[in-house]
């Protein structure tokens, strides 16, 4: 499957008949999937309001959630992002440039995470500010899940996210992790949140108006201060936008910040610290950049820097993932981890394997969307935001969500859902 120019084309090579020496391209028609239903999955929609009122409560301290409020838990921050095994060829082009970026002086944790939430907490450095729930739903047609229908369909419907397919792990995702290009490194970072009624264009001031308030602003503040204080270590120039942007898609609009800047070399006294943020007294490079040690660090060891950013872990990150292990109780599996490409020179892109589901069965597949949640996070809304991010994969798999709260999160899934016609023409 390839995409160039905003057009998809699909290749199938097939054995040619009963000549089983001889191959043949053959144009197979694309499947439409055909008796779409939704089951529950394992974190079910009351399951997940109810874990958003507890995360909440916590952070506002009002109560007490086994260890994950208590301090600095134990767990390996990485837990909170999938883990890092999808790596493929189905990552297709970049989302267009965004406005030129502002500068950020001295990428710490500083000025941001404890700025960013609030007064009530700020002094207490192992409090939790900022969590991201996720819950999942399964999707199970009658008969076998098309891929190249559901990724035609992707394409088709999120023209400006990254559609991949990885060993089952099918999805569009709209937010890069990382993507390093001869020694320089890009990143989008999302967080905060729009759920589109009906026409994301004709709903850019509502969205810019919540998406201005303090909640959404905090959360992306969080996002881009846990990119800054991972990534600035090893890109001392590194540039993140002065302002965030809207970025419409056509479920949600989010804000949006990229950053841009120069890997230093793998060794160097720039690379090992000059960007003074927390974390810079980590060894950057352990021989995963091949060459000399003046290489820049390899995508491989950028991601493992960075990963999992606030925007599908939390602030601070062990506690975050301490909460997230705790109320989820189930294994994200890929999900939320780095999806993407390299080549043998470190170069690549990395996107956040989020809109996506995992192929359990030739007719099943399950999916799993999250929501940043903060101390005044509503539960209904949370759920609604879910229920939108669940939207893309729904409606290219042809199905739709049950009424999940009194028709909210149905609607918004429904107006989305299904296709008239076939994925791909
Ligand atoms: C966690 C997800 O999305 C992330 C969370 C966001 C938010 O809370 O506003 C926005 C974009 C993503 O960084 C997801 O899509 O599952």
């Amino acid at each position: 499957m390839g995409r160039r120019d905003g057009r998809v084309w699909l290749t199938d090579i097939a054995p040619d008949g009963d000549n089983a020496a001889g191959l043949a391209l053959a144009a197979s028609p694309l499947r439409a999937p055909v008796g779409a239903r939704v089951l529950p999955g394992s974190v079910s929609a009351q399951a997940y309001r109810a874990n958003v009122a507890q995360a909440s409560a916590a952070m506002r301290g009002t109560s007490v959630i086994g260890t994950s409020a208590a301090g600095l838990p134990e767990t390996d921050a990485s837990k909170a992002g999938g883990r890092v095994t999808a790596f493929g060829t189905g990552a297709h082009g970049s989302p267009g440039a965004a406005a030129s970026p502002g500068t950020v002086g001295s990428p710490g944790e500083s000025g941001g995470a404890a700025t960013a939430g609030g007064a009530g907490a700020a002094g207490e450095a192992g409090r939790l500010r900022k969590a991201v729930l996720a819950r999942d739903a399964v999707v199970e047609t009658v008969e076998d899940i098309d891929v190249r229908a559901v990724l035609g369909r992707l394409n088709a419907d999120y023209p400006s996210c990254w559609t991949f397919d990885v060993a089952g792990l099918v999805g569009a995702t709209p937010e890069l992790l990382i993507g390093v290009q001869d020694g320089t490194v890009t990143s989008r970072v999302l967080a905060g949140t729009y759920r589109v009624q009906q026409d994301p264009a004709a709903e850019l001031d509502a969205a810019r108006a919540q998406l201005g308030a303090a909640k959404d602003s905090a959360e992306h503040r969080f996002a881009i201060n846990s990119l800054a204080a991972s990534l600035g270590p090893l890109s001392p120039d590194l540039h993140v936008d002065a302002e965030p942007h809207l970025l419409q898609l056509a479920n949600v609009i989010h804000l949006a910040s990229d950053a841009r800047g120069t890997l230093a070399p793998t060794g160097s006294a720039a690379g090992a610290g000059s960007g003074g943020a927390p974390g810079s007294e980590h060894e950057v490079g352990d021989g995963e950049a091949a060459g000399s040690p003046a290489a820049p660090p390899s995508i491989l060891e950028v991601a493992r820097r960075v990963h999992p950013t606030a925007a599908v872990g939390g602030v601070p990150p062990a506690a975050a993932a301490a909460l997230i292990a705790e109320l989820e109780g189930a294994d994200r599996g890929r999900y939320a981890g780095p999806v993407g490409w390299l080549d043998d020179r470190g170069n690549g892109q990395l996107g956040i394997a989020l809109r996506c589901g995992q192929l359990e069965a030739r007719n099943r597949i399950r999916l799993w969307a999250g929501a940043g949640i903060m101390p005044d996070s509503d539960p209904d809304s949370e759920l609604a935001e879910t229920a939108a991010k669940l939207a893309p994969m729904l409606r290219a798999l042809g199905a739709r969500l049950p009424d999940e709260a009194g028709g909210e999160t149905g609607d918004t899934a429904g107006r989305l859902s299904p296709p008239e016609s076939p994925p791909v023409g």
